[in-house]
């Protein structure tokens, strides 16, 4: 009976699961910023970088997420910033992700702002459908795609971060689409209107993204608020093209932004189209 039971359980050493970092392996280095969830540290574990995530527990219901760990362990994809793993046999939890040289993709572009070429605007939003295709194909919504959400790796690379994360924010400002911090601005109508949060509402957010990237990483609508903004979206009006975007890419932010989810594109056809436009 041992033996079954062990194949029934994932592989423990010592009592923990693998998806456990054993916090003896895991070095802590420099602060590099705060999320939603608290401190993020820079670390190396197994000779590897990582960012490693200090949780507070009056910001994570951090029960929950054990049990979505083993899930989010799962999605492992080049275009996704991948979690190796969590330790929670001690309080606070901590979450150990790949590491991201280059920090998030907001800063990253208002940093470079006039330096971008066009192949590498379309190269960071063909690397976000990639991620997105996938977590499409994995059935996992993302529900806060946006470019302060992706990271940015040291060959330049763009991954999706933080994906189903709003699911253990407990800050209820966050949550609720008529309170100040939900991200209205990314959001589709049904998502503002009665919180249906699907696949076709993470591609009306990427042609947000795409329009984040091809303004480097400005702010969409930038001097509106959020009320102005559903009015305006309410009224038929969408964001304008770039300056930098070409037609083509206008188009499918357009097609992202329709009113109705299922006239959207999935991921995996804006991922053929962006790759397309990219051979070109
Ligand atoms: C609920 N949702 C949507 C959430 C929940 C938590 C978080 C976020 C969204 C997004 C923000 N966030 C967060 C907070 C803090 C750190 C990280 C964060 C930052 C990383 N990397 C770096 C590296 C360098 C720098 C840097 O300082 N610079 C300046 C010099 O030039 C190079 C770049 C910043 N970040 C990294 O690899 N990961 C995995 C996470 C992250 C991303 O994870 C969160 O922790």
């Amino acid at each position: 009976a041992g033996l079954i039971t062990r194949l029934r359980h994932p592989v423990s050493q010592g009592g923990r699961y693998q998806w456990e970092v054993d916090p003896a392996e895991l070095i802590l280095g420099q602060e590099i910023g705060s999320g939603q969830f608290g401190l993020v540290l820079e670390g190396s574990w197994r000779d590897r970088k990582v960012a490693v995530k200090m949780v507070r527990e009056e910001c994570m219901s951090d029960e929950e997420f054990k049990e979505e760990a083993r899930i989010m362990m799962r999605l492992s994809h080049s275009k996704l910033v991948q979690l190796y793993g969590v330790c929670t046999q001690h309080s606070p939890i901590c979450l150990v992700f790949e590491y991201m040289d280059n920090g998030c993709l907001t800063d990253y572009l208002r940093e470079r702002k006039g330096s971008l070429s066009q192949d590498i605007l379309l190269g960071m939003c063909l690397d976000v459908s990639e991620g997105m295709a996938y977590l499409e194909m994995s059935n996992f919504i993302h529900r806060d795609l946006a470019a302060r959400n992706c990271l940015v790796s040291k060959n330049n690379e763009v991954k999706v971060s933080d994906f189903g994360m709003t699911r253990f924010v407990l800050d209820d400002q966050y949550t609720s689409s008529q309170c100040s911090k939900f991200p209205v601005k990314w959001s589709a109508p049904e998502v503002i209107r009665y919180c249906k949060f699907s696949t076709k509402s993470d591609v009306w957010s990427f042609g947000v993204l795409m329009w984040e990237v091809y303004n480097e990483g400005r702010l969409p609508y930038e001097n509106r608020t959020n009320a102005e903004v559903v009015d305006s979206l309410n009224a038929g009006l969408r964001l304008l093209k770039p300056r930098l975007a070409p037609d083509s890419v206008h188009l499918l932010m357009e097609w992202c932004w329709k009113e109705k989810p299922d006239d959207r594109p999935t991921f995996g056809l804006l991922f053929h189209e962006l790759a397309s436009l990219s051979d070109a």
